[in-house]
């Protein structure tokens, strides 16, 4: 018995997947993707459904092709009795009663209510918001074939620009296939993809995972699946290099299986397309199954909405200035509009499309290279438009002066984090995600297996991804947009990834020996990681005169008789034996400057925010610090 496609079967019926699911799930029938099979017995059936619809609906207009119209002993009463009583239809079918209304089906003259429902919603969100073509990144290991893959796809899917001249290189080209365009974007490797989303910004639909044949999964691969499902991007994966002698198919789907992903040709969901990016055998394939991807993603952007788009990247030509290509996310943009990119603003002099062509606009799902920021905006940096300068100048004084509340609240919550902070509202399972970096593949596998045990109804560990060798800045990325930690053993980090996490913000920890990691998980699990303050005493002072201010209130005029004094100290006032204030110490000045502190033997103004300060009184300041944990 041959199976079919549910695609297959949608080109040669004539009717878009989105109809032919619809048509499926009405039969109760499962399937994972449109490029799940499906039994013959359920294409006789569904060959019949179309084919009255065809007839109901139009009036017999719509013409399926021949393949549909030969099966005169498949009559729909007999198909009726089949499906009612379960006994022939095989396989994944499994008719849900109720949801079937086949009754009548092969007289009836008008669309039944839900079928009208249908078509009416879907022709309202058609008529709202139009679809979009996708945008695809391509991401492997070196070497695999992304740069050769794109190549062939440029070489054959771009028209030739017609004033001719090498098309710039802009980040990302548009390719024109049988079923519409597609973008992609052609920064090298995955690491456009992660600094831009690391940036908070999503830009690609799709991910194709090329993995060459003759090599099969290796680190980098690993890597770009990993960051494809943290950014629960669909993806597809490409084998390249099958025109090579010893190239193994076969070898990277079992490969796929031990990173639980399993091709559909194994029962799973995953499709894989075997290519050559040197023949340019199975492209075809691979930019069809791209649209069905997109076409079940049901991708859509208002090109009438307001303006959004993301940076893909920007640069400094020698004669044109800065050169950013951005790519449209929502709106339409024109030349002379503004945009604002962080706190920068612009105003579009010129724009050229992916080809190098000048446009007067650009829709949904266009990558344009923009002339008129007078910075270069760093990929990844979203872009709005604003609708006129005065309203760009507003839009960037607002971003400043939030960035530095941000930045003040931040200050703050770090000396002030709660359990809840730390450990998620209570009650609720937390997710503690790892990336994990060790030196041999034997390694990580010892360490996967502890950690599986460690899980708890609580607490779920999350290796979002295990790698073998030094974490890269991929990693640190990833780990900053998940909140994950990096935990590495026998291998430590570049000074260069070392410093990325640390303007990200992300832990990396490294460690001789195992069960030292698994410590540190044991501490994450158990989210011992509030941390402890200890107050510590600083220093003690003398007051010998106030000091008047008109300003600041009085001050202490002081001698410090012992240790030192700091800024944003705690301060206590005693007065002979008794405490008469409790407070801060907002400010400290020697002579006429601030300073941060003062030591022992010096004289200074201490400023307490405290107006009743008197000669001969004692300060005493402690701070708090934060205390190390075992
Ligand atoms: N035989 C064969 N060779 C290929 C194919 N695709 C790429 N190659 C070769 O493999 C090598 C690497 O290809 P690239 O396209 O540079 O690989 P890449 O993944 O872009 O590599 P990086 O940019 O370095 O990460 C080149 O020598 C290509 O000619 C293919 O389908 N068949």
């Amino acid at each position: 018995m041959s199976k079919v496609r549910i695609y297959t079967l949608a080109k040669e019926l004539g009717v878009d997947n989105h109809k032919m699911l619809e048509i499926l799930d009405g039969l109760g029938v499962s399937y994972k993707s449109v490029s799940s099979t499906i039994e013959e017995d359920t294409v006789e059936l569904i060959k019949q459904i179309v084919e009255e619809e065809g007839a109901a609906v139009t009036g017999g207009g719509s013409e399926p092709d021949q393949a549909a119209r030969t099966e005169p002993e498949q009559a729909p009463v007999e198909v009726q009795a089949a499906v009612q009583s379960g006994t022939v239809l095989s396989g994944t079918l499994e008719p849900a009663p109720g949801q079937l209304p086949v009754e009548g089906r092969a007289t009836e003259a008008q669309p039944r209510p839900s079928e009208v429902a249908v078509q009416e919603v879907s022709a309202a969100a058609a008529q709202e918001i139009p679809h979009r073509a996708p945008v695809v990144t391509i991401m492997g290991h070196v070497d695999h074939g992304k740069t050769s893959l794109l190549d062939y796809i440029r070489k054959t899917k771009v028209a030739a620009k017609e004033a001719g001249g090498i098309t710039q290189h802009v980040g990302a080209f548009e390719a024109k296939t049988s079923k519409g365009r597609i973008v992609f974007i052609d920064t090298p490797g995955h690491e456009a993809f992660t600094t831009i989303r690391a940036r908070g910004a999503n830009v690609a639909d799709i991910a194709i995972i090329v993995i060459a044949a003759d090599d099969s999964l290796m680190p980098q691969t690993r890597e770009a699946i990993a960051h494809a499902q943290a950014a629960k991007v669909p993806m597809i994966i490409a084998i390249n290099k099958i025109d090579l002698a010893q190239a193994d198919p076969e070898k990277v789907k079992t490969d796929l299986t031990q990173l639980n992903l399993v091709p559909e040709e194994y029962g799973g969901d995953l499709i894989v397309v075997p290519v050559s990016a040197r023949s340019g055998e199975g492209v075809e394939d691979l930019l069809e199954y791209i649209s069905l991807t997109a076409e079940l993603e049901d991708l859509r952007a208002d090109p009438k909405g307001q303006f959004s788009g993301v940076v893909i990247e920007g640069k400094v030509d020698k004669q044109a200035g800065v050169l950013a290509t951005v790519m449209v996310q929502e709106g339409t943009l024109h030349v002379g509009d503004f945009l604002v990119v962080g706190e920068n603003y612009g105003k579009i002099k010129a724009m050229t499309d992916s080809g190098g062509a000048r446009i007067k606009e650009a829709g949904p799902s266009t990558p344009v290279q923009i002339l008129g920021f007078s910075d270069v905006p760093t990929s990844g940096d979203k872009v709005q438009s604003a609708k006129n300068e005065h309203a760009a100048r507003e839009v960037i004084a607002q971003r400043a002066s939030d960035r530095r509340d941000e930045e003040d609240a931040r200050q703050r919550r770090k000396a002030q984090r709660s359990l809840e902070d730390i450990l998620g509202p209570l009650g609720q399972v937390r997710t503690v995600n790892l990336i994990l970096r060790a030196d041999t593949q034997g390694s990580v596998e010892a360490i996967q297996g502890i950690l599986a045990r460690k899980e708890t109804d609580d607490v779920k560990l999350n290796v979002m991804f295990a790698g073998i060798g030094a974490p890269t800045e991929g990693d640190v990325l990833l780990a900053s947009t998940a909140e994950a930690e990096i935990l590495c053993f026998s291998v430590t980090p570049s000074g260069a990834v070392t410093k990325i996490a640390e303007t990200k913000g992300v832990e990396v920890k490294s460690y001789r020996i195992i069960y030292e990691l698994i410590d540190e998980v044991d501490r994450l699990i158990k989210g011992n990681i509030e941390p402890v303050f200890e107050e510590q005493y600083l220093g003690r002072a003398e007051v010998r005169m106030v000091i008047r201010h008109p300003k600041t209130g009085n001050i202490a005029g002081s001698y410090i008789t012992d240790g030192s004094f700091k800024r944003n100290a705690k301060a206590v006032v005693r007065r002979g034996k008794e405490v008469v204030y409790e407070g801060t110490v907002v400010g400290l000045k020697r002579f006429k400057d601030d300073v941060r502190e003062v030591q022992q033997g010096y004289e200074c103004g201490i400023n307490l925010d405290w107006n009743d300060v008197m000669e001969g009184d004692i300060i005493e300041a402690s701070e708090m610090v934060e205390v190390e944990q075992k």
